[in-house]
């Protein structure tokens, strides 16, 4: 069955932090940070642990408010609009998506519409959604638990995508899976990024598919942006020792990697 995707409901905004901080008692999380994301943008967070990125992206969908500053989505003031209809613009992922055990992948996937009030079509969005993120239709009955790991996080994905947002935020969403999977499955959500035209933040701790994916990286330390570059600036090097330290680990896995290869074509010689 071929359906149509409908793409012309989404477009991405663009993002803009003022000054924002955020601090829990003694620690500043966020520290004073600005920085304007263009519309349509891949954007990923990277940084050590404790570094403020999930504190960061979650300011954004007001999960966490910030102690101090704005954050503007299209020029608007994420404070004056009404968090369940603010979450119902942003598609949210996050490691271990969370799908509610006791519903069918359909009601997880239609949640939000359900939620918003919306009864017309649903079922023909689920169809619809399951085929975005490549799932088999006869998935929609089936219980959570009765899907791998990497299937439950494309629902995840497809339930983020049901009330067609323009903006998506992803805090970890491929961390949980075996290597395989999260390469196939973020290079298929590197597809739907472009093709809905969205605007997506992502925080990983995996600097190679913060290169791969996004087309501007931002490195966080203590709370604040250290670097902020292109993946091909980031490679090249000069962007400080912070990001530096990020890339030397998949730069010496490749390295480790092509020795290695080279040593077994020397011993087949
Ligand atoms: N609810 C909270 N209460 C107290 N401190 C918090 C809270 N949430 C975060 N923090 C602290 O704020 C700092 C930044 O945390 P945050 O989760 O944003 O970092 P992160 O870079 O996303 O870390 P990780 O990569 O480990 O998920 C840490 O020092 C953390 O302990």
């Amino acid at each position: 069955m071929t359906l149509m995707i409908s793409t012309s409901s989404a477009s991405g905004p663009a993002i803009s932090l003022k000054n924002v901080r955020r601090s829990y008692d003694a620690v500043t999380a966020v520290d004073d940070v600005s920085l304007e994301i263009a519309a349509g943008s891949f954007v990923a967070l990277v940084g050590l642990s404790g570094s403020g990125k999930s504190t960061m992206l979650k300011m954004i969908n007001r999960l966490v408010e910030p102690t101090a500053g704005e954050v503007l989505i299209a020029d608007e003031d994420v404070r004056a609009i009404d968090p369940h209809v603010l979450r119902r613009r942003i598609g949210y992922v996050f490691q271990n998506i969370g799908l509610f055990p006791h519903m069918t992948i359909s009601r997880n996937i239609a949640i939000g519409l359900e939620l918003a009030g919306e009864k017309e079509g649903r079922s023909e969005r689920v169809a619809e959604l399951l085929e975005l993120v490549e799932l088999p239709q006869d998935m929609a009955v089936r219980m959570p638990h009765q899907l791998s790991g990497g299937q439950q996080q494309r629902v995840g994905v497809a339930r983020a995508l049901a009330t067609r947002p323009g903006l998506m935020l992803m805090d970890e969403p491929f961390g949980a899976l075996d290597p395989v999977t999260r390469d196939s499955l973020a290079g298929q959500y590197k597809a739907l990024h472009e093709k809905l035209g969205l605007t997506t933040i992502i925080v990983t701790h995996d600097m190679a598919e913060a290169l791969y994916l996004a087309d501007r990286i931002l490195v966080m330390e203590a709370g604040q942006i250290k670097a902020d570059a292109t993946p091909t600036e980031l490679l090249s090097g000069g962007v400080g020792d912070e990001a530096e330290a990020l890339v030397a680990i998949p730069r010496a896995q490749a390295a480790h990697l092509i020795a290695l290869g080279q040593t077994h074509a020397e011993q087949e010689t």
